[in-house]
């Protein structure tokens, strides 16, 4: 597993303006080498915000949206378009502004009739399955880029503290009783969130800045999961300086003064 980079900003802002101009280079760049990409987004304040800034920077249609595959690291299991699903956000904040490809968004099942969320996992299961021959990825296609939110209590994607769902072995599980409403939920497992190339966490405010000292300070993925959050070629901690203030001197780089 790589070794963390850590990278504070200044605030929220300048945070989310910095993610999105490296999540449009590193897509550029992968389409550049493999022909197209894929990218995991994530619910949550600072990824949404993050996929409004690249839809309002610039440098947008320098990626390829035909070419790119969108995946979600979780979802809030509720019904289509509610507001609240993860799904419909990204839309509002992205999808809906770039022309991407209908058949390369996959977005998780929504809660729909007698569908349980252990239903919609198993079925996000076997579409990752079946995508899988790209670079020969074992059960989940080769992400180039996986993003998560952190939240206060150490939880990545729907993988909240002491959860059984981090015992589960299957790829994609239901979760129930989540802290975080809504309670039912459906997440990537973190052996498949760590198949991703890379891992960003993209984290901002006071809040969060306990879960982010003791997730680099060697807590286990139990007690908090975004320390079991690792890319294959890279994990990067982007922080502002609220998230980062209970870090040991000397552990992040300041990149905005
Ligand atoms: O569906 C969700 O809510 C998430 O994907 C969750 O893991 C989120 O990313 C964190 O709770 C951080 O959220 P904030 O950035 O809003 O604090």
């Amino acid at each position: 597993m790589t070794t963390p980079t850590i990278v504070i900003h200044r605030d929220a802002d300048v945070l989310v303006q910095a993610v999105a101009a490296r999540l449009i280079t590193r897509l550029v760049d992968a389409q550049a080498t493999h022909g197209d990409a894929s990218v995991v987004l994530t619910g949550g304040t600072a990824g949404i915000a993050t996929l409004r800034a690249v839809a309002a920077s610039p440098a947008c249609s320098a990626v390829d949206w035909s070419a790119l595959s969108i995946w979600w690291g979780d979802e809030r299991f509720l019904p289509s378009g509610d507001p609240d699903r993860n799904e419909t956000q990204a839309r509002a904040a992205l999808l809906d502004h770039v022309p991407v490809d209908p058949a390369r968004v996959f977005a998780m099942p929504p809660a729909s009739g007698d569908l349980t969320p252990e239903d919609a996992a198993a079925a996000y299961a076997d579409v990752l399955a079946g995508q899988t021959e790209k670079r020969l990825h074992v059960g989940a296609p080769a992400f180039d880029v996986l993003l998560l939110g952190v939240g206060p209590d150490g939880h990545v994607a729907s993988l909240f503290p002491e959860h059984p769902a981090l015992h589960d072995d299957r790829p994609v599980v239901g979760v129930r009783g989540a802290p975080k409403p809504p309670p039912e939920r459906v997440s990537l497992s973190l052996p498949v969130i760590r198949s991703a190339d890379e891992v960003w966490l993209v984290v901002a405010g006071a809040d969060k800045a306990p879960a982010v000292r003791l997730a680099l300070g060697g807590s286990g993925p139990v007690q908090i999961p975004a320390a079991g959050a690792q890319g294959q070629r890279a994990t990067r901690w982007l922080l502002d300086r609220a998230a980062a203030a209970e870090l040991p001197p000397g552990l992040g780089r300041p990149a905005s003064p």
